[in-house]
């Protein structure tokens, strides 16, 4: 039967990077995807501001929406403190089982709660199920027209506190308009667009960075 890009891109990693180390498994899934297949991870650019972000955060919970092989979520995990707390929700079940493979060949495996679903239906559920008060920084990397909606049920459910940081990949390709839109203008946000590329190409593409004000 044919292999899955996923599946391919796993396999990448487990001939060319070495257990245990998430920077090699990085790597090797960039080199995969600009050198064999595109896919749609963060990618090396935009993935060194999701990097300085989060250093600069030093967050003690973390959410993900949108798991896809896990390259962000090695990124972020590598990153975390060892008691932080770090949800990642994917939806596609083929996806959730490639990347938990990649984030145990990272040796990351205890730092990372992956979750499958839907964000609409477990986002009202996080506090009960993990024992979560409020998310330090959440990583919009979903389905782009969920981005607006999930964030207004984010703030609705209680999930954010003054300070809280939205990092949103994609806003400009393929685009977010409805949520950069409403992300800008509201005065409950402090909003700055980081100008990258999009992942392995020269198309224009970037992070909007969002301080949630209470
Ligand atoms: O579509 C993208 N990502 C989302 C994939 C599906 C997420 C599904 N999912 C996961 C968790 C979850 C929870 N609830 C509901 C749904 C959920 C994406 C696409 C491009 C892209 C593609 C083609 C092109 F020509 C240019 C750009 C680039 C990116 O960086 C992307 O991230
Ligand atoms: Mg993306």
């Amino acid at each position: 039967t044919q292999s899955t890009r996923p599946q391919r891109l796993l396999s990448a990693v487990q001939k060319n990077a070495t257990r245990g180390d998430p920077c090699s498994v990085v790597r090797a899934i960039d080199d995969f995807c600009r050198h064999k297949e595109w896919a749609m991870n963060v990618g090396d650019e935009k993935g060194c501001i999701l990097d300085s972000v989060v250093s600069e955060m030093n967050p003690a919970a973390v959410l993900e929406l949108g798991t896809y092989c896990g390259y962000s979520t090695v990124r972020i995990a590598r990153l975390l403190p060892p008691d932080a707390k770090f949800i990642t929700l994917e939806f596609n079940p083929g996806f959730a089982a490639i990347a938990r493979q990649v984030i145990a060949w990272a040796g990351l495996e205890e730092k990372v709660q992956l979750v499958e679903g839907a964000s609409g239906d477990w986002i009202p559920k996080i506090k009960e199920q993990f024992g979560i008060k409020t998310f330090d920084l959440v990583f919009l990397d979903h389905w782009k027209d969920r981005y607006l909606p999930d964030t207004k049920l984010m703030e609705e459910c209680g999930l954010l506190r003054k300070g809280s940081v939205l990092l949103a990949d994609n806003v400009i390709c393929p685009g977010t308009p409805d949520y950069l839109e409403y992300i800008r203008s509201s005065p409950k946000y402090e909003s700055r667009y980081f100008k990258s590329h999009l992942e392995y190409t020269k198309v224009e593409d970037g992070l909007e960075k969002s301080i949630f004000l209470g």
